[in-house]
C-alpha cells in the first residue's frame, strides 16, 4: 500500500523487446504455480539433515517398517471401541499406534495396504481416536511420554482436496458421535479440535466450519466490542457496493463517457473509505496471523494437502515451540501421491510416518513422458512396497511388513473377482453382509458384463479420437437403466473415457436425449477417481484401433464407489488377463449395430427361474418364472425374449438335453449336464439324498447368477435349488436368475452350517457350479458365439497383447490403462 492507495505489479519477461509505446491490452493466462514445486523443492532439501526419516526414506531396509507383531495392551473401553472393525483393521490400528507410542524418538514408517472400500479411511479415523482418547479428559493436556514430542498432535494429509475433505467427514463423523459428553464437548469437534488448512474456495462445505479461515474470523469476532463489530459490518457493505459498482461499471460501454466517469469516482470513494477501515480494523482487533497460529497449536488433527503442509503457516505456527510438532502424520491415498510430495509433510521432522493406500491402484497422474521415465509418477509407497515385496522373494525376510486390509464392504462379489484374483493375488474377500445385500438387492441390473462392440471403429477427431459403435450401445444400455429405473440421476451412472472427443459426444447425445437433465456423467479414470456411482459404463474407444484387437465397452453394475477394475493400474496382459476371466464367467457379450439395443437388454437381471425335475417337466412354463419388469410384454424386442428367456428358462427336457449336448460338444471332457446332475456325489454335496430323488436334505440354497464365478467359495453350494420344486433335480438355470433369500457364502469365512465339506469337495462343487452356470449361460445366449481358447476373438486379444498399448498422439503418454 503506497500513499493509501493498493497496487498491484505484474512482471512479465518477454522473449523480444517490445514497443516502447505498445498500446494494445495484453492477455495473460496464469498457466501454474510454482507455489508447489517449491515446496517440494524444499522437503527435497530438508531430508538430508533436519529429518530424522531421511536415511529409512533414501536407503529403506525391512526394519524401519514397523511389523504386525507391535501390539499394545488395550483397556476394555478400547476393546469396546474396535470392536468396529474387522481383525485386519484392528491389527492396522493396534501396531500403527505401537509403533507410535512406543520409543517415540526412533524414526519408523507404517504401511496400510487396502483395496479399494477395504476401510483404509475407518481404519485412519480408528487410529486417530485411539492415539487422541487418551487422557483426553485429564485437564486436555499434553501428557507427553516425551516431552519434545507433541503427543497429541496428529498430521493428516492426502495428495488432493477432496481426499482431504472425505475423509475429514469421517472424522467429524467419528468424533462427534463419541463424544463423551454431547453438550460439553471439549473442543471443536467432539472431544478434540481439529483444524483444516488451505484456501477457502478449494474446501468442501460441508467442512468448511473448521477451515482455519473460518475458524480465524470466528475467534477475531467473537471477542470484539461492539464498535469493532459494527465496523465489520460497515466493511462488509461496502464489499457489497464495490462489487455492485464495478459490475455496473463493466456493463458501461459506448459513447456513455459521463457515467463511467461517475462511476469510476464512485468506486474510487467507496474503495478509499473501506480501505481505511480495514487498516483501522487491523490497528484494533490484532494481526489474524497470531489467532492462526494459536488455532493451529491448539488443534490435536491438523488435515491439509501434502502441499499445504509444507506451507508457511505451518511453520511459523511452530516456530520457537521447539521440538516435533506432531507424534505422527499420516498419508492417506499414499499410492497416489508422487514421492516428493510425500516428503512435503515431513519437513516439520516428525519421525512416525504413516502411509496408507493402495499402490496397485493408478499412479500419480503425471503427463510428463519425461518425469515419467526417471520414476517420477512412482508413489512413495509403491517404492517401499515394491523394496519389501524383493526383500520376501530373495528370502531376506519372511513376510511383508506391511497391514494389508482384506474384507472389501463395497464392491459387488462378481466386480470383486476380477480385481482379487488378478491384482491382489485372491487375497481380497468380500464381507458377508455386503454380500447378501448386494446380491439380494432389488438393483434390477447385472453386477458386471463387458459388451464386446465386433464393429466399432474408432475415428479421429482432432488430437483425439471417437467410437460413434461404442457411443450407440453406451446411450442404449443408459436408456435403458433410465426406463427401468426412473430414480436414476446423474450422480448414479459414471461413464468413463480416456478420450475427450468421445466424452463430448456423449455428453452431447445425453444432453439431446435427456434434455440436459443427463443420468449420467462422463469423466476420464482420473475425474472419477474417489467418487460414488452407483452404475459404471467404461468406452475404451480405441481398442479397435490396433487392428483386428478386441473393441469392448466394459459394463458394470452395482457397486457404490468407483473402485472398480478401472482404478487399477491395468497393464496389458491385465487386460487378457480381464478379457479371459469374462469369457471364462460367461460375461462377455458380442453385440453389433443391428443388435444393440437387443444385446444391452441383457444387462437386466432375470427373475428366478422356476426349477423342475427332469423326469417331470411341465408342459407349460409358469407365469411366476417369467423374466420380472415385464421384459417380454415391454419395450425390448420379442427376438431377445425369445432366444434369451424362452430357450434358457422354458426350455423341455428335450431342449435341456440338446443345450446340454451343445455344450458338451464344447468340452468333451465333461459329461453331458444331465449326467453330472444325477452324478450321486454331486446330488449328495447339494444336500440331496441321492437314493431317495427328490428329498432335499437341508435347506435349498440357490445360489445368485450374480455370485456367478466368485472365488471358489468355502461350503458354497454349486447349483442352485429350486424353490418351486424341492423335490427335483436341479436344472440349468439362466445366469441373471436371483432368487431374492440368497444367502451367499464369504469367502474366507467359515462356511454356512450344514455345508461342512472338505475343502476339495467345496472346490469341485463351486467349479462345477461355474461350469454349470457357464452352460447355462450358453443357453440363454444361444445366438451368441461361443468363446472356446482358439476363438478369433481369444486370438486376437493374445494379438492386442502382443501389440503393446499405443501412445497417445497427443504426445503425452496415455494411461496404461488404456
Ligand atoms: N469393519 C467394518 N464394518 C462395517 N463396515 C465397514 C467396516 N470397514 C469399512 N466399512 C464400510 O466400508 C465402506 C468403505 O470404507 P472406507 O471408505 O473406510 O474404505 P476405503 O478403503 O477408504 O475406501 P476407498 O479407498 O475405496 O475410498 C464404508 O461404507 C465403511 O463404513
Amino acid at each position: 500500500v503506497r500513499n493509501g492507495k493498493s497496487e498491484c505489479f505484474l512482471y512479465i519477461q518477454t522473449q523480444d523487446n517490445l514497443p516502447v509505446n505498445l498500446n494494445e491490452f495484453v492477455k495473460c493466462v496464469v498457466i501454474s504455480s510454482l507455489v508447489t514445486t517449491q515446496r517440494k523443492l524444499k522437503a527435497m532439501s530438508l531430508l538430508s539433515g533436519r529429518n530424522q526419516l531421511a536415511r529409512a526414506v533414501l536407503n529403506p531396509n525391512p526394519m524401519d517398517f514397523c511389523t504386525k507383531d507391535l501390539l499394545t495392551t488395550t483397556s476394555e473401553r478400547i476393546v469396546a471401541y474396535l470392536r468396529d472393525f474387522n481383525e485386519d483393521q484392528k491389527k492396522a490400528i493396534e501396531t500403527a499406534y505401537a509403533m507410535v507410542k512406543h520409543s517415540p524418538s526412533v524414526a519408523k514408517i507404517c504401511l496400510i495396504h487396502g483395496p479399494p472400500g477395504t476401510g483404509k479411511s475407518k481404519t485412519i479415523v480408528g487410529l486417530l481416536y485411539r492415539l487422541l482418547t487418551e487422557n483426553q479428559r485429564k485437564g486436555h493436556s499434553d501428557e507427553n511420554s516425551n516431552a519434545k514430542i507433541k503427543q497429541n498432535r496428529v498430521l493428516v494429509c492426502a495428495p488432493s482436496n477432496a481426499a482431504v475433505d472425505e475423509l475429514m467427514k469421517k472424522i467429524i463423523l467419528e468424533f462427534k458421535e463419541k463424544c463423551k459428553d454431547k453438550k460439553n464437548p471439549l473442543g471443536n469437534c467432539g472431544d478434540i479440535n481439529l483444524v483444516r488448512l488451505g484456501p477457502e474456495k478449494s474446501i468442501n462445505n460441508e467442512v468448511l466450519k473448521f477451515s482455519l479461515d473460518s475458524q480465524v474470523n470466528h475467534r477475531m469476532k467473537k471477542d470484539l466490542p461492539s464498535h469493532v463489530q459494527e465496523m465489520h459490518r460497515r466493511k462488509e457493505f461496502l464489499d457489497r457496493q464495490l462489487d455492485e459498482l464495478s459490475r455496473q461499471r463493466a456493463l458501461c460501454r459506448g459513447g456513455r463517457e459521463i457515467q463511467r466517469q461517475e462511476l469510476d469516482e464512485k468506486i474510487a470513494k467507496v474503495s478509499k473509505e473501506r480501505q481505511e477501515l480495514a487498516s483501522k480494523i487491523k490497528e484494533v482487533q490484532g494481526r489474524p496471523q497470531k489467532t492462526q497460529s494459536i488455532i493451529i497449536l491448539e488443534s490435536h488433527v491438523i488435515c491439509c494437502t501434502l502441499s499445504t503442509s509444507g506451507g508457511l503457516l505451518l511453520e511459523s505456527a511452530f516456530r520457537g515451540q521447539g521440538g516435533v510438532p506432531f507424534s505422527c502424520v499420516i498419508v492417506d491415498e499414499a499410492g497416489q501421491s508422487c514421492e516428493v510430495e510425500t516428503l512435503t509433510p515431513l519437513i516439520h521432522r516428525c519421525n512416525k510416518l504413516i502411509l496408507v493406500g493402495d499402490p496397485k491402484q493408478l499412479p500419480p497422474t503425471v503427463i510428463s513422458m519425461k518425469a515419467q521415465e526417471y520414476g517420477y509418477d512412482q508413489s512413495m509407497m509403491a517404492r517401499f512396497y515394491k523394496l519389501l515385496e524383493d526383500n520376501v522373494e530373495h528370502n531376506m525376510i519372511g513376510r511383508l511388513p506391511v497391514l494389508q486390509l482384506t474384507v472389501q464392504y463395497r464392491m459387488h462379489p462378481d466386480i470383486c473377482l476380477f480385481p482379487s484374483n488378478y491384482v491382489y493375488n485372491r487375497s481380497l474377500k468380500t464381507n458377508r453382509q455386503t454380500e447378501t445385500n448386494r446380491c439380494s438387492s432389488d438393483w434390477p441390473f447385472q453386477p458386471y458384463l463387458v459388451f464386446d462392440v465386433g464393429d466399432g471403429s474408432e475415428r479421429r477427431d482432432n488430437d483425439s479420437y471417437v467410437n460413434v459403435q461404442e457411443i450407440k450401445l453406451v446411450m442404449e444400455i443408459i436408456k435403458l437403466i433410465k426406463d427401468k429405473r426412473r430414480d436414476v440421476t446423474f450422480r448414479n451412472i459414471g461413464i468413463i473415457t480416456h478420450y475427450k472427443a468421445q466424452k463430448t459426444m456423449i455428453q452431447k447425445d445425453l444432453d439431446k436425449e435427456f434434455d440436459r437433465k443427463g443420468p449420467a456423467e462422463v469423466d476420464t479414470v482420473d475425474g472419477f477417481q474417489g467418487r460414488q456411482k452407483d452404475c459404471v459404463i467404461v468406452t475404451c474407444v480405441r481398442a479397435n484401433a490396433m487392428q483386428g484387437s478386441i473393441g469392448v465397452s466394459f459394463f458394470i453394475c452395482e457397486v457404490d464407489a468407483l473402485s472398480d477394475l478401472f482404478l487399477w493400474d491395468l497393464e496389458n496382459q491385465h487386460w487378457n488377463h480381464l478379457i479371459q476371466d469374462a469369457q471364462k464367467r460367461g460375461a462377455i457379450i458380442k453385440t453389433c449395430d443391428k443388435n444393440y439395443r437387443h444385446d444391452a437388454a441383457k444387462i437386466l437381471k432375470l427373475k428366478p427361474v422356476l426349477q423342475r425335475s427332469l423326469t417331470h417337466p411341465p408342459a407349460i412354463a409358469p407365469e411366476a418364472s417369467r423374466p420380472q419388469d415385464g421384459l417380454l410384454s415391454g419395450k425390448l424386442d420379442s427376438e431377445f425374449a425369445k432366444t434369451s428367456f424362452t430357450s434358457s428358462l422354458y426350455h423341455t427336457a428335450s431342449d435341456s438335453k440338446e443345450s446340454a449336448g451343445t455344450v458338451t460338444t464344447k468340452d468333451p471332457e465333461r459329461p453331458p449336464i444331465q449326467d453330472r446332475l444325477r452324478d450321486p456325489r454331486l446330488l449328495r454335496r447339494l444336500g440331496m439324498d441321492p437314493e431317495a430323488r427328490g428329498t432335499c436334505l437341508r435347506e435349498p440354497q440357490p445360489l445368485s447368477p450374480q455370485h456367478l464365478g466368485a472365488t471358489p467359495p468355502s461350503g458354497e453350494p454349486g447349483f442352485p435349488m429350486s424353490h418351486q420344486d424341492p423335490g427335483g433335480v436341479p436344472q440349468a438355470t439362466t445366469q441373471g436368475a436371483t432368487p431374492n433369500n440368497h444367502r451367499p457364502h464369504v469367502q474366507g469365512e467359515p462356511p454356512a452350517a450344514g455345508t461342512d465339506v472338505p475343502t476339495s469337495k467345496r472346490k469341485g462343487d463351486w467349479e462345477a457350479g461355474l461350469s454349470h452356470r457357464r452352460e447355462s449361460r450358453a443357453f440363454s445366449e444361444g445366438d451368441q458365439e461361443s468363446w472356446s481358447p482358439n476363438s478369433k476373438h481369444s486370438r486376437r486379444n493374445l494379438d492386442w497383447d502382443r501389440r503393446g498399448l499405443e501412445k497417445d498422439d497427443s504426445g503425452s503418454k496415455k494411461r496404461k490403462l488404456l
